[in-house]
């Protein structure tokens, strides 16, 4: 069966990778590209409709597609508890309709939260830098964040202590961002795109996870992964992870 696909913020940097990726693809149709200031409509009559815009917009965008009975993948950042309990609130008057949401939808990156999670309660410290392109407008990263999360949740449920950390003076912003009480870092610098490093330390020994994505060609397995899988998945999912069963 042939899948009908729109894309929201086609014009973007992902949009256009994504608008490749289906006319290349042999059991998917673009239905329609949708950039800043197009009516979605009833999205050109798509079965899905992938979202990567902006955090201010890809609410609304996806509470669209779900009135319109359209499921939804969404790499957009900036999603909240609240905003993602108001996808659930119209999801329960659609129940057929599935939604996606997934920080990053490179492979490694997910591997990456995973590792990170696993080895997050054997360690005194960690901290977490990200490093993107200049033109992002959001820091830290989903991607980031959500790292920090999976750790910060690990380490509780172990017992780890907070990490140790002697510092009783820093300039504004020297120990970064603490998201769950794991600093998070964000570099931003022309020539590259997306990247993560995961540090943790104990007594004699480190361990550095690190995952590079140098093209956004790196996010469209999962996004096909994605697309092939929301269909069947009614509700909201929230992570890759939940389609490729990690
Ligand atoms: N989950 C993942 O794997 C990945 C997630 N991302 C995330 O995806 C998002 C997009 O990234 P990227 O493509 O680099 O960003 P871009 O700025 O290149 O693209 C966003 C596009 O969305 C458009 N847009 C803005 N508002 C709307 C709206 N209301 N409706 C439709 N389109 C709109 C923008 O138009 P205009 O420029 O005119 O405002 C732009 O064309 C970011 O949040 C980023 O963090 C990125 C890479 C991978
Ligand atoms: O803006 C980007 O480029 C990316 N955004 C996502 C994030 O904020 O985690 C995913 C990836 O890091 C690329």
């Amino acid at each position: 069966m042939t899948l009908r696909v729109a894309v929201i913020g086609a014009a973007g940097r992902m949009g256009q990778q994504v608008v490749e990726t289906v006319e290349r693809a042999d059991d998917l149709e673009l239905a329609g590209r949708f950039d800043v200031g197009d009516d979605l409509g009833d999205l050109g009559g798509a079965d899905v409709a992938v979202e990567f815009t902006v955090p201010g917009a890809t609410l609304a965008n996806v509470l669209h597609c779900v009135e319109q009975g359209v499921h939804a993948v969404v790499g957009t950042t900036g999603w909240t508890d609240e905003s993602l309990s108001q996808v659930r609130s119209a999801l329960a008057v659609q129940p057929k309709v599935g939604v996606l949401i997934a920080p990053n939808f490179a492979i490694g990156a997910v591997l990456t939260m995973l590792f990170a999670a696993q080895a997050a309660r054997f360690y005194e410290s960690v901290e977490v830098i990200e490093l993107h392109h200049p033109d992002k407008i959001d820091a830290p990263s989903g991607t980031a964040i959500r790292t920090a999360e999976v750790i910060a949740d690990a380490r509780r449920a172990a017992d780890v202590p907070p990490a140790p950390d002697a510092t009783t003076s820093a300039l504004d912003g020297a120990r970064g961002a603490q998201v769950d009480g794991v600093p998070v870092h964000a570099v931003r610098l022309r020539g590259l795109v997306a990247h993560e490093e995961v540090l943790f330390g104990s007594p004699g020994e480190t361990l550095t996870i690190r995952h590079d994505s140098f093209h956004r060609a790196s996010f469209m397995p999962g996004v096909l992964a994605g697309v092939r899988g929301v269909v069947d998945r009614p509700g909201l999912t929230v992570g890759l992870e939940e389609i490729l069963d990690l």
